[in-house]
C-alpha cells in the first residue's frame, strides 16, 4: 500500500476571522492535488468555524487537548470535543508544548492513548533540539519520544508521525533533505524493528520546521518524507504550493 501524501498546517496561536477568510478564497481557487491529504490545524476557537468554510475534503486537527474528556480543568480541550465539532485530528507532543508547557513523555503518552480510544487520530511529533544533535543524540532522543507514544498503539493507520527537530522550527533553518530523510529512515528502521515490517511500510512520517514553497519539492522527494506539518508557512495563501509539492 503506497503512503498517501500528508500536507498538515499548523496555526499555533495565529489567525484571525480575517485572515481566514482571505485563506479560505486561496484555497477555493487554487487548483489542488487531490491525492494529498490536507489536514488544517488551526486556534481551537476557530475550529467550528473553518469546519464549516472550507473545502469539504480537508480535515480539521486541535493543536492539542488534555487526557481526560471533560471536567474540571479550566482552559483546556478534550478529544471529546474536536470530535463534536468535526475534527478527525489532534496534534500530540508538540516541541512547543514539551518545551514551553513542559509536557513530559509520560503525558504525551496517556494523551495518545485517550485519543485514539476515543477514535480521533494523532499527529505525533518528535524531535531533537540542538544541543542534543550536536552532542550526537538525535536517534537516542527520537526514539525515547517514539517509545512513549508507540505503547499506547494498536492502531497505526490512525497515527502519522512528525519529525521536527526543534532547530528547524519558526528559524527559517530548513533541515537539509538529507539531514531529513537521514531521521526518517531511522524511524522507518525503529518501526520496523519495535513494531511491524508493515506498520513501517505504512506508517506516514512527516517533516516539519520552515518548510516553505521554495524548499517543499527536494524534501518532497525523499524516500522516507511522506508530507509535512508546516507553521508560519501554512498562514499565507501560497501554502496551496506545498501541497502541490509533489506536482512541482
Ligand atoms: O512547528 C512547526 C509545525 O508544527 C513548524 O513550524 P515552522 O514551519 O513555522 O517552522
Amino acid at each position: 500500500m503506497g503512503r498517501r501524501f500528508f500536507v498538515g498546517g499548523n496555526w499555533k496561536l495565529n489567525g484571525s476571522r480575517a485572515s481566514i477568510q482571505e485563506l479560505l478564497e486561496a484555497w477555493g481557487k487554487a487548483d489542488l492535488d487531490k491525492s494529498v491529504e490536507v489536514v488544517i490545524s488551526p486556534p481551537a476557537v476557530y475550529a467550528d468555524f473553518l469546519r464549516a468554510n472550507m473545502p469539504a475534503e480537508f480535515g480539521l486537527a486541535l493543536q492539542n487537548v488534555y487526557k481526560e474528556g471533560s471536567g474540571a480543568f479550566t482552559g483546556e480541550n478534550s478529544a471529546d470535543m474536536a470530535l463534536d465539532v468535526g475534527a478527525d485530528w489532534v496534534i500530540l507532543g508538540h516541541s512547543e508544548r514539551r518545551s514551553i508547557f513542559g509536557e513530559s513523555n509520560e503525558l504525551i503518552g496517556e494523551k495518545t492513548a485517550y485519543c485514539l480510544g476515543k477514535g480521533i487520530k494523532v499527529i505525533a511529533c518528535v524531535g531533537e533540539q540542538l544541543e542534543e544533535r550536536e552532542a550526537g543524540n538525535t536517534q537516542a532522543v527520537v526514539e525515547t519520544q517514539l517509545k512513549a507514544i508507540a505503547a499506547k498503539v494498536s492502531d497505526w493507520s490512525k497515527v502519522v508521525i512528525a519529525y521536527e527537530p526543534v532547530w528547524a522550527i519558526g528559524t527559517g533553518k530548513t533541515a537539509s533533505p538529507e539531514q531529513a530523510q537521514e531521521v526518517h529512515a531511522s524511524i522507518r528502521a525503529w518501526l520496523s524493528k519495535e513494531v511491524s515490517a508493515t506498520v513501517a511500510a505504512e506508517t506516514r512520517i512527516i517533516y516539519g520546521g520552515s518548510v516553505k514553497p521554495s524548499n517543499c519539492a527536494e524534501l518532497g522527494k525523499q524516500e522516507d518524507i511522506d508530507g509535512f506539518l508546516v507553521g508560519g508557512a501554512s498562514l499565507k495563501p501560497d501554502f496551496t504550493t506545498i501541497i502541490n509539492a509533489q506536482k512541482a
